[in-house]
């Protein structure tokens, strides 16, 4: 499903945050990704939606050639991937609904079926209750559970997060990991970058290791020990 072949990335500034990637991931995986600050990690995951764009090497979604996409072909890529993001990016002027509801709409679906789908996602990560709030009136762990209804209401076969639970309590981070689990269950490919080893034990799952730009380890592992 997505598959990286001798991927690089060089910033504009000359500092490289990829070399030589090599990586496939199946369909209906749940990959950590782990390494220190300024490691890779976020470059990684921005190479799978096109967020930045491969110097070297070759990278395929879904049988899309990522790095040689032509750009007005990247919204059909995007729309198969959520992403969630560690400060939520939420429009503080919306409610919980029309967060969701936006990111629908910006893609072009009928009204009927926008509302519909916003409201199941919403449903799926428990706030139906808070749907006319607006984000300041909610926890940090409420406002990224907004943030997956947002990535996953158009059904997407992939969601990356970066840093999900970066700004959460253990508490919170904790229900944000179940509710990708839950997803993953369901089928979706989850790629999550986290800092946080405490979150990667509970089961088995692939957990790769990214250090100054390289995949350093890809082990699967039932608990992973922080040395
Ligand atoms: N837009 C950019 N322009 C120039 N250099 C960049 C850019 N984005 C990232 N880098 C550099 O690329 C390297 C990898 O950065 P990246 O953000 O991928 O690391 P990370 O592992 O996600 O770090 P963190 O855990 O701190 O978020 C770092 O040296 C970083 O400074």
């Amino acid at each position: 499903m997505i598959e990286f072949t001798n991927v690089s990335k060089k910033y504009a500034n000359g500092v490289i945050g990829l070399h030589n990637i090599n990586i496939q991931i199946e369909p209906g995986e749940f990959l950590f990704v782990i390494g220190p600050s300024g490691a890779g990690k976020s470059s990684f995951l921005k190479m799978i939606n096109r967020q930045e764009k491969s110097t070297g090497g070759q990278i395929m979604v879904k049988g899309l050639n990522v790095s040689k996409l032509n750009r007005f072909k990247v919204p059909k890529l995007r729309r198969q991937i959520g992403v969630v993001f560690q400060d939520f990016k939420l429009l503080q002027k919306m409610t919980v609904y029309q967060n969701v509801a936006f990111a629908l709409e910006a893609i072009g679906l009928p009204s009927k079926e926008v509302r519909a789908k916003a409201v199941a996602a919403i449903e799926l990560v428990g706030l139906t209750n808070k749907m006319r709030f607006y984000p300041n009136q909610l926890s940090g762990g409420e406002q990224q559970r907004v943030a997956i209804a947002r990535a996953i209401a158009n059904n997407p076969d992939i969601i990356i997060a970066d840093e999900p639970t970066g700004n959460l309590d253990p508490e919170n981070s904790t229900q944000i990991v179940n509710i990708l689990k839950k997803l993953n269950d369901e089928g979706k490919t989850i790629i999550m970058a986290t800092h946080d080893h405490e979150l990667i034990f509970e089961q088995d799952c692939r957990v790769i290791t990214i250090d100054h730009g390289t995949i350093f380890s890809d082990e699967v592992k039932g608990y992973y020990e922080t040395n």
